[in-house]
């Protein structure tokens, strides 16, 4: 089970104060009570995003505050409202109550909207207390606390980038250099026996970007027959959106051709039958460190034929890997924009309404 979690602390505004204040002016000997409320607390907002895919940024800041209502000044001026907080969340993040371990919420489509944490009212100022028969009030309301939640997020992860290749071609390998995802790696083939899933992150936050990989076993001719283990495993990589082809151009392979076992394993993934032959490719040449130059070269001229991202990369010195994260990076950035643009307007659900844990208190001066 591939499952991110993040803990965070979130934390409403407090209402503002209502005041207790005179009318004084030259001209109006006795002026009437004009304390005014205080502006409601900031609210903290979740929003559901197809841009984001992991918690990772939680991970980084857990915590997050909304701002406080002002308190209501004379002339019956109302205290400004605190500005809300909004944090946005991956489609499929499930919220806890890591207090009580209960469910609050799961988001299922982009762009569902919750309050998380409800700003606290503000309190009434001393206008609000006037009656006929009571016209001098001296009392007040001060605002009221803004909730304050201990959450668990928890997201099942979903594949963005697939690694398919021959056993031995150096998924992996490129996975354990990319993310903190720690495979076996060993040089014989089907070393993976169960998918690997590693949270690729590029840049620094707050302008970090992440993205999910995918490590299946390899795949070999006759895949889609039964051969080998790598067939079951393609559901996986079914719904990413980028698929990354490794095709070992060192003589370690055996083979003798790398544009005929790029054809070999396209095939397979044609026999699958879910398209995964038609998502968007990279294909890569590894193990450049130890590259037989005639296949390199072969492959190179084959990916420009075929008018494919190509990039040659070693795990072992390094080489060309900084690149291939950041292109994957740019890449699932793109299509994910793409598949953001406004289908249908999401229902705006609100979080179901929680007692106030604060008594109003009242303040008599
Ligand atoms: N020289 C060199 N060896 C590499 C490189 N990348 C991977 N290898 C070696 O190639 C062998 C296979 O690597 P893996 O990462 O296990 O290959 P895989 O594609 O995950 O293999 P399966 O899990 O069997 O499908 C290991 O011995 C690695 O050390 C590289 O860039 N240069
Ligand atoms: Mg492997």
């Amino acid at each position: 089970m591939f499952v991110d979690e993040a803990k965070i602390r979130v934390k409403a505004g407090n209402g503002g104060n209502g005041i207790v204040a005179f009318r004084r002016e030259k001209f109006v000997p006795r002026g009437g009570p004009w304390g005014g409320d205080g502006g409601r607390g900031g609210d903290v907002i979740m929003e559901s995003s197809e841009r984001h895919n992991t918690l990772v940024h939680f991970r980084f800041n857990p915590e997050y505050k909304a701002e406080r209502g002002r308190h209501g000044e004379g002339a019956n001026k109302t205290g400004r409202e605190g500005v809300d907080v909004l944090l946005k969340v991956p489609v499929g993040t499930l919220v806890y109550d890591d207090e009580t371990g209960e469910l609050l919420h799961e988001f299922v489509h982009p762009d569902e909207r919750i309050i998380i944490a409800r700003g606290g009212r503000g309190g009434r100022g001393n206008a609000q207390f006037a009656t006929p028969t009571h016209q001098a009030p001296r009392e007040s309301e001060d605002g009221k606390i803004g909730d304050e939640k201990f959450l668990r997020l928890e997201l099942k992860l979903l594949a963005d980038v697939g690694l398919v290749g021959y056993p031995n071609a150096g998924k992996s390998t490129l996975i354990s250099r990319i993310s903190s995802a720690r495979p076996k790696i060993a040089d014989y083939p089907f070393t993976t026996l169960q998918p690997n899933l590693g949270v690729v992150v590029v840049g620094e936050m707050p302008h970090e970007q992440s993205y999910v990989v995918a490590d299946i076993p390899g795949l070999i001719e006759g895949a889609s027959l039964g051969a080998g283990l790598g067939m079951q495993f393609l559901r996986h990589v079914e719904r990413t959106r980028l698929i990354a082809h490794l095709v070992d151009v060192s003589d370690a392979s055996g083979r003798p051709d790398p544009v005929q076992d790029y054809k070999v394993i396209t095939k397979e993934l044609a026999s699958f039958g879910s398209g995964i032959e038609k998502k968007p490719t990279i294909i890569v040449a590894t193990k450049i460190d130890v590259a037989n130059p005639d296949k390199l070269k072969k492959l190179t001229t084959f990916a420009k034929r075929s008018k494919k991202a190509f990039f040659a990369i070693s795990a072992v010195t390094g080489e060309g890997i900084e690149p291939l994260k950041w292109e994957m990076a740019k890449r699932v950035e793109a299509i994910r924009a793409k598949a953001q643009d406004p289908v249908e307007e999401a229902d705006e659900i609100e979080a179901p309404k929680k007692k106030r844990r604060a008594p109003a208190r009242k303040s008599v001066r």
